[in-house]
């Protein structure tokens, strides 16, 4: 039987051919050539390990997250852009970009707004299945793509993470099980994230970060992704060793976002000083 994340892959597939005959691949791949010349991609690597912030506290990823598969509609969300700027003066070390547009809501428009808006890097959070997707995500400003394992064969993984680099880009290479962690250490991963929600069954357990985190090695920049309520699952993260927490829903449905950004961080410290 098809699984969310079969069928979310199918539109995300639909949807790039669409783009592919407007703009072809050569062509969307010297778009990324000229983007890697006049505006080379910020280090989210540095971002999460450290960056500008002066404390241990948790690293965030703050994401632009309209919709889910799981909840429907979240948020209204009518500047990507100065939610992103909200983002930034709260204290995140990133900010996600949902650009999947049939169950996210998202477009390559939001990238390109808050890209434009922030000084920290930006994630392009969506289905990488193509080559293509990889270059269209520089030529659009973004620092940093996600790989989801589940959804890659090894040689795939290997090649996409490759041409992210070549590109000056980093990957949120994102597991759910102790193979897939194996898999994105082998094809040499440098930020691994661990998603607590099953993308085949919607189910979220923020449990499962502090099981599996034990199998990521010292030297790679672990994310714990999702599940994220308050306060209280960003201090089991940090107590965890999360360096870095990627929050959707919490933010966009709260009223002040730098604030719970602030919390967030807040709550990291106190379990880790
Ligand atoms: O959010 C979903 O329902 C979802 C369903 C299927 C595939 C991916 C999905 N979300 C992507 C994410 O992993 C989250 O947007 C991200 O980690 C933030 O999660 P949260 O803080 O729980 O909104």
């Amino acid at each position: 039987m098809a699984t969310v994340l079969d069928e979310i892959i199918v539109g995300v597939r639909a949807d790039l051919e669409e783009r592919r005959r407007e703009v072809p691949l050569q062509a969307m791949r010297e778009r990324a050539a000229v983007a890697v010349r006049s505006s080379p991609a910020r280090d989210a690597h540095a971002a999460l390990a450290g960056g500008r912030l002066d404390d241990h506290g948790i690293r965030i990823i703050s994401e632009v997250k309209r919709s889910s598969p799981s909840k429907g509609a979240l948020a209204d969300i009518a500047s990507p852009a100065e939610l992103a700027r909200r983002y930034e003066a709260g204290g995140a070390s990133a900010v996600s970009v949902l650009t999947e547009r049939h169950r996210f809501g998202g477009s390559l428009q939001d990238l390109d707004a808050v890209r434009a808006a922030v000084d920290i890097p930006v994630l392009r959070k969506d289905f990488t299945v193509d080559e293509y997707m990889i270059h269209e995500a520089r030529a659009h400003g973004a620092d940093l793509i996600l790989l989801i394992v589940a959804a890659l064969d090894d040689s795939q993984l290997a090649e996409y993470l490759a041409l992210t680099h070549e590109l000056g880009m980093n990957a949120l290479v994102e597991a759910h099980t102790v193979e897939e962690i194996e898999r994105a250490v082998a094809v040499g991963s440098r930020i691994v994230g661990v998603n607590v929600r099953n993308l085949k069954t919607l189910d979220v357990d923020p449990r499962n970060y502090a099981a599996l985190a034990p199998n990521l090695p010292a030297g790679v920049v672990r994310v714990a992704e999702s599940g994220v309520q308050g306060p209280e699952q960003v201090a089991d993260y940090a107590r965890d060793g999360a360096d870095a927490v990627l929050v959707g829903e919490a933010l966009v449905r709260h009223g002040d976002p730098s604030q719970a950004i602030r919390d967030f961080r807040a709550a990291s410290l106190t379990v880790r000083g």
